[in-house]
């Protein structure tokens, strides 16, 4: 049995929902379907994921929240008519759209989870009663029904270990199983969402959860390429990566796969397989274990990410003084504020932040009560601190890599603020001010491809 997500750019609308159709129905085998919301039709439009935030914003500032139903509405409308489902089979939907508002949630972040994961809770519905139109045998999933918990953490939640005990007594038939992503039940009833992008760790989850032999994860490009294709012109197609480096590809910037997704599927030894909902007969990229991997490159991908802020301090003896690294951490603790990344020199550290969860009184609260523990020589805040990720299995060992990164960008005046390598055997890491690393991937890529 293989599990297979769609993203929302696979079911954007009525023409990629017949795509989707095709695909599920041409293979028996994949039976367990997990779909997101409708994402963009065209490059100015509007998810739907984002028109039901915006829905929860306007309710919540008791602004009139009729023309955004009727927005949200419209999308499931103009698919289910592609199919000719007749009009009363979506009443349903626009009820329970209007009766979001209704409902109590403990507070705010829960009744933005709530309309948010709405999105794919209509979606898998609707392509449930579009199936079974069609005469294909198929059920809709709920995550409460299969019994998918996650942590109290309304936005941004994480599974928890019982979902694999609740998995292994679902029972079910040959019919097509239609589950929807990005959010699962906590322990008090809740629904939680996983964060944005997070259709992809459903779908990993429900593969180790019911055991799929494959886990395909259909998108709107033909592979994961070496570079993001926004960035660099045709870039190389990658046929086979392993698990860690999808992971450390992902967090730093390939968006095409959540990188919390990868979890799962190594727990449950789930291969993945990315493939273009539009070309589906292309091979795409597997995603294995590092035993089945040889590889073919130096290099298998390059990314970047700009959502990072970066705090620098210089201290003469940083190295001499016992329990200073203690106070830094005792300090971000106290301001509940997790840091990613803090590589150091002699006299040197540098503490590498999710800018997300930073805000002006916090970087000054920190600063102040570093400079009162530490009474540091020099601390400074970057605020555009972008990481640069180089990643291969092929480049453990091998010598002569580092220089060629450095070759490739040091003649385009961009200036490395910090090199990390050696805690990941198959990475580099570089910091860079924000404006240069865009520039800085093109570089390197064109060095390695
Ligand atoms: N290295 C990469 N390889 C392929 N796609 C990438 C890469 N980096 C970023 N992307 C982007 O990821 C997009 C697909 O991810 P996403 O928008 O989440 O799709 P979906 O709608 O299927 O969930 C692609 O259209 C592409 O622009
Ligand atoms: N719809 C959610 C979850 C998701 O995975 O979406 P997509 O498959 O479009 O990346 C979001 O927009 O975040």
């Amino acid at each position: 049995m293989k599990v297979v997500k769609f993203g929302g750019s696979s079911l954007a609308n009525g023409e990629q929902f017949k795509k989707v159709i095709q695909i599920v129905t041409s293979d028996p085998s994949r039976q367990v379907i997990i779909t997101s919301a409708p994402g963009k039709r065209f490059a100015e439009d509007t998810k739907v994921t984002d028109l039901l935030i915006a829905y929860a914003e306007h309710f919540l500032d008791y602004e009139d929240t009729s023309a955004i139903q009727a927005v949200i509405f419209s999308r499931y409308q103009e698919i289910a008519q592609t199919f000719e489902l007749p009009a009363d089979q979506l009443v349903w939907l626009k009820k329970e759209l209007r009766k979001l508002q209704e409902k109590t949630y403990p507070n705010a972040a829960y009744l933005l989870a709530a309309f948010k994961a709405h999105g794919e809770y209509f979606n898998a519905r609707l392509l449930t009663l579009i199936l079974n139109h069609l005469g294909v045998p198929a059920r809709f999933v709920d995550p409460r029904e299969i019994g998918l918990l996650v942590t109290s953490d309304p936005n941004n939640a994480s599974v928890l270990p019982d979902t694999y005990e609740n998995f292994e007594k679902f029972k079910y038939g040959s019919e097509k199983l239609i589950l929807p992503g990005f959010f699962g039940v906590t322990a008090e009833g809740e629904i939680a969402t996983f964060s944005r992008g997070g259709s992809d760790i459903t779908g990993a989850i429900v593969a180790r959860g019911l055991h799929a032999e494959l886990y395909e994860n259909f998108t709107d490009v033909d592979a994961i390429y070496a570079a993001n294709p926004r960035l660099v012109k045709n870039p190389y197609a990658i046929t086979k990566m392993t698990y860690r480096e999808m992971r450390e590809l992902s967090y730093a910037g390939f968006s095409v796969f959540h990188d919390e997704a990868i979890v799962p599927a190594i727990e449950g030894r789930v291969k993945i397989n990315v493939k273009n909902t539009n070309h589906p007969d292309r091979p795409g990229t597997m995603i294995i274990p590092y035993q089945e991997f040889t590889p073919l490159t130096r290099v298998t991908g390059i990314t970047s990410s700009k959502h990072f802020a970066a705090l620098y301090l210089h201290k003469f003896l940083l190295n001499k003084g016992a329990g200073l690294t203690l106070k830094i951490l005792n300090i971000l603790y106290k301001h509940g504020i997790s840091y990613e990344h803090m590589p150091s020199g002699i006299d040197d550290l540098t503490i590498i932040f999710d800018k997300s969860q930073l805000t002006a009184e916090k970087k000054q609260a920190v600063s102040r009560d570093i400079r009162a523990a530490l009474r540091p020589d020099e601390l400074s805040w970057i605020d555009d601190y972008a990481l640069i990720m180089i990643v291969g299995e092929g480049m453990h060992n091998r010598i002569g890599i580092m220089k060629d990164i450095i070759l490739a960008i040091s003649d385009h005046n961009i200036n490395i603020h910090m090199i990390n390598q050696g805690a990941s055997e198959i990475s580099i890491m570089l910091g860079t001010k924000s404006a240069d690393a865009d520039r800085a991937v093109k570089y390197i890529y064109e060095a390695f491809f």
